[in-house]
């Protein structure tokens, strides 16, 4: 392939180190990249996500890789709507990195030595009601902004704590100032946190393969499509925040060989603040069944109580 492509991103430092990765790796395997940055409406306002929407950060981006703008757009998978947009194929899942969320608290505390009536920022209802449920008495306040304005508010004593997804501090080279890599028992991550999605043209067969054949790995793939597959059914049935995680694990099948197993835990949190928890295994091969089966089982035990407004992230 001779032609020069053109890799769409978001200005933020955090997708401008994203693209930065996926263009190393393309150049890596011989091809010409050039990066365009492509202004969205959500890095234009600092309204709550909840209130401008989802897709804020990415319709912009699909808009300019599907009129030719550009060849090649990278978001953050947990950014993108579920539903998926038939002008674009989603030609890669690059490996993902840890999909944990982190503290970074003032004083080097972990979230268990926060004092009572501590001010921890999140912008996330999905963090919020897991924050609350810990029963800490912590005083969640919201926040929003880039990774390094939230991470300033508690260096410039504003805020005792924010919570954010490790992927994302990692990316820029900060894991220094994280005080707490948080367990998913404690704070389940956004369906596909840590992921990346790299999305061509549908009828781009060259770029499409290429992406793939340089890129796509077929665990985290897996992983993503289980948590998204989850949150799509569940969204169709509720608008309470959902947090998913899944872990590819070994098994033995029935003749004793090793398999691939896709193991997906699940929550919700309803208005009222209770949380619904589920799991799941099933195979590798069958992510998004599984992921429609854990959403059934969980809008069966939360019923009428996930009704909290839409939140994502
Ligand atoms: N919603 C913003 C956003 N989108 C992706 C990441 C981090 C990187 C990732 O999850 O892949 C973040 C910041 C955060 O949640 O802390």
């Amino acid at each position: 392939m001779n032609r020069t492509l053109r890799i769409g991103t978001r200005g933020s430092a955090l997708a401008l180190a994203q693209t930065g990765h996926v263009a190393d790796a393309l150049r890596a395997a011989g091809a010409e990249i050039e990066i365009v940055t492509v202004s969205t409406p959500g890095d234009r306002s600092s309204a709550p996500i909840a209130e401008i929407g989802i897709g804020v950060f990415t319709s912009a981006l699909r808009d300019a890789l599907a009129d030719g703008e550009v060849d090649i757009a990278v978001h953050s998978y947990k950014d993108l709507p579920t539903a998926p947009d038939p002008r674009l194929s989603l030609a890669a899942v690059p490996p993902r990195e840890d999909p944990r969320d982190a503290l970074v608290a003032r004083d080097g505390l972990t979230l268990g030595e926060l004092p009572a009536g501590a001010k921890v920022g999140t912008g996330s209802p999905r963090r919020a009601a897991q924050l609350e449920a810990l029963g800490l008495g912590l005083d969640v306040v919201p926040l929003r902004g880039n990774v390094d304005s939230r991470i300033r508010r508690v260096a410039d004593g504003e805020l005792d704590a924010v919570v954010l997804a490790r992927a994302g501090i990692f990316r820029l080279g900060r894991t220094a100032e994280i005080t707490e890599t948080l367990e998913p028992i404690q704070m389940l991550p956004a369906p596909a946190q840590g992921a990346l999605a790299v999305e061509c043209r549908v009828d781009d067969v060259d770029t499409e393969h290429l992406l793939q054949s340089t890129l796509d790995d077929s665990a985290s793939r897996a992983a993503v499509a289980a948590e998204r597959a989850m949150l799509a059914a569940l969204e169709a049935g509720c608008s309470a925040p959902v947090g998913a995680l899944a872990d590819v694990v070994e098994d033995l099948d029935d003749n004793g060989a090793v398999v691939l197993r896709l193991s997906l835990r699940g929550v919700v949190a309803a208005a009222d603040g209770d949380l619904f928890r589920a799991s799941a295994t099933g195979d590798l091969t069958a992510a998004e069944e599984l992921g429609r089966a854990l959403a059934a089982e969980l809008l069966d035990l939360s019923g009428s109580a996930a009704v909290r407004p839409a939140g994502r992230s």
